[in-house]
């Protein structure tokens, strides 16, 4: 049976690469609202109680009046916006972190930031197996493509064509941080440093480790095995046993639904950097939400993705 998916915000960044993902697919009929109504309250409340699955593609505030407009219909939604991360009654949409089941099951699915979605990768599952402490004070440091920034970052960097590095969230503070620190476990919230540099897509996700200076740390190897072993299967999560001089992000990759991690140390195992590096339009966000819909709607899990 064809399930019927509305893509509220469409013709955004992330909404654009998701209709990417699916238009091709015979099993979703999707969805799309034109230009004239794609932000009429009604139209898309009509749209949410005809569908099966929702993707809400948003800004927050607008992401809020989304779940309203669906109150009372049957629609499963999936957000990808930060509105919902921590939020009661939401399902985290990271498969390998809460379980594909949990995801399949649920009603409500909150797409993790793209951020987040490198820490965690890394962390959680160190944490959960007693690896690495859970009351470290942890810092992150990340770069990003500029279409993570959405379209008005986009028209930015392109009118401006001369921003080389954009260092950002120096107040701290930032959007990601709450569900960085739920979702790891841990006792104090991570130090996150981020930044934008002049490529369309892509990031790289990094936690520095004092290993030597940290009680109850696993060496350099066992952080690496733990995450070989976690993601033993993954189609989508490769951790990579070796480790290359350097890791690039190329201005014009092409869209990417994988997630590739790293656990680099130093000679006397007293430093370790833990590395992701994804798509933030991809694992990041749109390649997550399809992923998601995958199992909500009972399909291979990887069906659509670019892996
Ligand atoms: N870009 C990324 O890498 C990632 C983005 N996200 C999240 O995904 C969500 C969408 O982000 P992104 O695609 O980058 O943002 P964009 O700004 O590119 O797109 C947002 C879209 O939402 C539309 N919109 C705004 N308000 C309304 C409304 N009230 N009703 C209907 N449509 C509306 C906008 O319309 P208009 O075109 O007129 O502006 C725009 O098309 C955000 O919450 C973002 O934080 C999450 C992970 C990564
Ligand atoms: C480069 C850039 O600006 N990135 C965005 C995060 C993109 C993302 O993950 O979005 P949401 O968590 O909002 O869904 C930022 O730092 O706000």
């Amino acid at each position: 049976m064809t399930a019927r998916v509305f893509i509220d915000g469409a013709a955004g960044t992330t909404g654009l690469e998701i209709v990417e993902r699916l238009a091709p697919r015979p099993e979703f009929d999707l969805i799309l609202l034109d230009d004239a109504q794609r932000k009429s309250a009604e139209a898309r409340r009509e749209a949410y109680h005809a569908a099966d699955f929702a993707v809400l593609c948003l800004p927050d505030e607008a992401a809020r009046e989304a779940v309203a407009l669906a109150e009372g219909a049957k629609v499963r939604i999936i957000d990808a916006s930060s509105a919902h991360r921590v939020a009661d009654g939401w399902t985290y949409g990271f498969p390998e972190l809460v379980g594909r089941d949990a995801v399949a099951r649920a009603t409500r699915v909150s797409n993790p930031g793209c951020y987040p979605t490198g820490f965690l990768a890394l962390l959680a599952p160190l944490v959960r197996k007693g690896l690495l402490p859970g009351d470290w004070p942890y810092t992150c440091h990340a770069v990003s493509g500029y279409s993570g920034g959405g379209k008005a970052l986009i028209e930015r960097f392109e009118a401006d064509g001369g921003i080389a590095f954009r260092d950002y969230g120096l107040a701290m503070g930032h959007k990601h941080v709450p569900e960085m620190q739920r979702y790891a476990g841990l006792a104090h919230a991570p130090l996150f440093a981020p930044a934008v540099v002049d490529a369309h897509r892509g990031m790289v996700v990094e936690v520095p480790l004092h290993l030597g200076l940290m009680p109850h740390a696993a060496p350099t190897d066992g952080l690496r095995d733990c995450l070989v072993d976690f993601y033993a299967g993954s189609p989508v999560v490769r951790v990579h046993e070796e480790t290359p001089d350097e890791l690039l992000l190329r201005a014009g990759a092409q869209p990417s639904d994988r997630l590739d991690l790293y656990v680099f140390g130093s000679r006397d195992g007293n430093q370790v950097r833990l590395v992701a590096v994804l798509d933030n339009l991809g694992k990041g966000a749109s390649g997550a939400a399809v992923q998601s819909l995958n199992l909500m709607a009972d399909l291979p899990e990887t069906a659509g993705l670019a892996l």
